[in-house]
């Protein structure tokens, strides 16, 4: 088992999109971990979402509780240190914070006003350049999710543009990530757990620590291969795939020098209907509406703590 990494060019420019799709098809069934390569995004905007990242965390607290993601309904805002656990049954609370930004709207938008579920407003820090960098960051990787969808269309034999409709207005989440150095090697930085949704683009600043476990093999450590996007498979896409792509446990262990990362969560439309994807037998699992899989997942990752 290993964790190939993938040349998005293959497929972009059409050189050798077989061959590409073959492969892409081949790491979804396995492991649904794969390394890409040749993604286009500029090494400018990744540097400057992690420079924004670090300046919102160097921030006071008060400051940045203000935001607090615990007094959002649409999963937006900060994660302070010790409000979160991906493994919720280990009892023990992620050493991380993190802050959150979803698909924008404006504050007038029907379905805001409505309280739709994840049509929210994003809410913002006040640093400069902070909400443009962030916003550009995230149209990049959503064509590049998307992209990647088309190549999974392929590979799953559906009609060409068959994803396009579940993702015109996705509930896509931004994440930077923030691990403070840990020389105890105490606790967890991110406890294990697999992604809710479709696919994860994960940016990481080479810093260890993130690890994979394979079904029936032993935790293995992600490598880093610079300007690489480490891309996942979530839960949502192994349930709408009736299992034949599938999602791995992974963990961030503490690292012994800060360490940050940019995790940007592809989920689909907050209405779509996830179900059996044409072709892939009888269904396992009953239908569900994108909105309402992803909120019960992320009401078993938050501890139900008041803000202080
Ligand atoms: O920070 C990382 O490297 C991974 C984080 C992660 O797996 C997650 O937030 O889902
Ligand atoms: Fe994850």
């Amino acid at each position: 088992m290993d964790i190939p990494v993938l040349d998005w060019q293959r497929f972009a420019s059409g050189s050798d999109v077989a061959g590409f799709v073959k492969d892409l098809g081949a790491a979804c069934r396995d492991t649904g971990f794969f390394l890409v390569k040749g993604h286009g995004i500029p090494e400018t905007l990744i540097h400057d979402v992690f420079a924004k990242g670090d300046a919102f965390f160097a921030r006071p607290q008060a400051e940045k509780a203000a935001l607090d993601i615990r007094g959002n309904p649409h999963n937006r805002g900060w994660a302070c240190q010790g409000s979160e656990a991906l493994d919720e049954t280990s009892g023990q609370m992620d050493r991380k914070e993190a802050f959150n930004v979803g698909f924008d709207l404006p504050a007038d938008d029907p379905r805001v006003l409505k309280g739709e579920p994840f049509r929210g407003v994003n809410i913002w820090p006040e640093i400069d350049g902070f909400r443009d960098t962030m916003l550009r960051y995230y149209d990049a990787a959503l064509a590049l999710g998307i992209g990647l969808h088309r190549a999974f269309e392929m590979d799953l034999d559906l009609p060409e543009g068959y994803f396009a409709p579940h993702f015109s207005e996705p509930m896509a989440t931004l994440r930077v990530l923030s691990y403070p150095a840990a020389p105890d090697g105490e606790g967890i930085g991110a406890g294990a757990h697999t992604d809710y949704g479709s696919v994860t683009l994960l940016m990481t600043d080479g810093v260890g620590g993130l690890q994979v476990k394979p079904r029936g093999g032993d935790w293995i450590n992600v490598p880093h291969v610079k300007g690489a996007y480490v891309v996942n498979i979530g839960d949502c896409l192994m349930r709408w795939s009736n299992d034949i792509y599938v999602s791995t446990s992974h963990r961030v262990l503490p690292p012994k020098t800060a360490r940050r990362s940019i995790a940007f969560f592809l989920d689909p439309n907050p209405d779509s209907v996830i179900t059996a994807l044409p072709g892939t037998g009888e269904a396992k699992y009953p239908a569900i509406t994108g909105a309402d899989y992803l909120r019960s997942r992320l009401d078993a990752t938050y501890t139900p703590k008041e803000i202080q």
